[in-house]
């Protein structure tokens, strides 16, 4: 399958890996997450290489867009191993990441296997859920836990975009001081950009849940809620993240489609942009001058 682009970049030319992961068994609202990867990979064809406010072809760094990652029915921990054995092939080869999901739950293996193959980083986190919870309709890996699991693991968060938050989310915040800047807060006061870098450490690994966008910009979630993002406050925050911070991986999950194809151009769009900041940040490519 060809990824932003119209051919497909053989892995040996490619720097960077499109990991599609359309395991959903963790969801617990809205189903369909497994045809998220699926629908980005498409809609991504349609999108105009060239990115005008980046200078750059993005494309031009070698996409190659992997096979999917099998899930085994029924056997959370066993998908999990799977996706995080996908992941490490693709790290071990020097590739840069991009997984696409599928439900949050995703996060906590691919993180797993960037920690085992480039050390330390701090997670940034975007979303409108904690994700915090220990476990969640009787599951550890539910979609609402990778968080609570990478912070049980002593891996850093850094929190962004946040609009549901519970009282035992507020007190593991708390507890782990977890930096957090939820959306009424961003709303209301302003991006406080440099405070974001300045609570991240050098390496970052990027997870956007695609519900951080508002409903109105993203409506293809599975627990969609208001006062989200705009496209171009998510676009800035990963912009400025990756001209001050070595990006060592990323995810993009919870796009479930639902037949409204601008929210898959969407989350297409979005996914080119950050390629196109790690090209920059990376120096795979220079921008070219207006
Ligand atoms: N997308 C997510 N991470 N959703 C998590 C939902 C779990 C907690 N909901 C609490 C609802 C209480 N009625
Ligand atoms: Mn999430
Ligand atoms: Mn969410």
């Amino acid at each position: 399958m060809a990824a932003f682009g119209e051919v497909q970049t053989p892995l040996e030319q490619a720097r960077v890996v499109v990991l599609p992961v359309p395991y959903d068994l963790s969801l617990s609202f809205l189903p369909g997450a497994r045809k998220g990867p699926k629908a980005i990979l498409d809609a991504s064809v349609e999108l105009e290489l060239f990115h005008a406010e980046l200078g750059i072809d993005p494309s031009e760094v070698g996409i190659h867009a992997a096979e999917e990652v099998p899930w085994v029915a029924g056997d959370a921990a066993a998908s999990h191993a799977l996706i995080r054995d996908a992941a490490r092939r693709y790290l071990e080869l020097g590739r840069f990441v991009v997984a696409l999901g599928g439900d949050h739950s995703i996060t906590h293996p691919l993180v797993q296997a960037h920690r085992e193959a480039v050390g330390a980083f701090t997670v940034l986190h975007i979303d409108a859920h904690t994700d915090l919870y220990p476990e969640w309709q009787g599951s550890i890996y539910s979609h609402a836990s990778p968080i609570y699991r990478l912070v049980q693991e002593g891996i850093p968060v850094v929190q962004v975009g946040l609009r549901a938050i519970s009282r035992e989310s507020l007190a593991l915040i708390r507890a782990h001081r977890i930096p957090y800047f939820p959306a009424h807060r961003l709303h209301t006061q302003g991006w406080p950009l440099q405070e974001i870098l300045d609570a991240l450490g050098e390496r970052v690994y990027i997870t956007f849940d695609f519900d951080a966008l508002d409903p109105s910009v993203m409506p293809a979630v599975g627990t969609p809620l208001p006062d989200g993002l705009t496209y171009r406050e998510a676009a800035n925050l990963l912009t400025a993240v990756f001209q001050h911070k070595e990006v060592v991986g990323m995810d993009f999950v919870e796009l479930s489609p639902n037949g409204t194809f601008h929210a898959e151009m969407t989350a297409a769009q979005l996914v080119y942009h950050a390629i196109g900041c790690k090209a920059l940040q990376a120096g795979w490519l220079q921008p070219e001058h207006e």
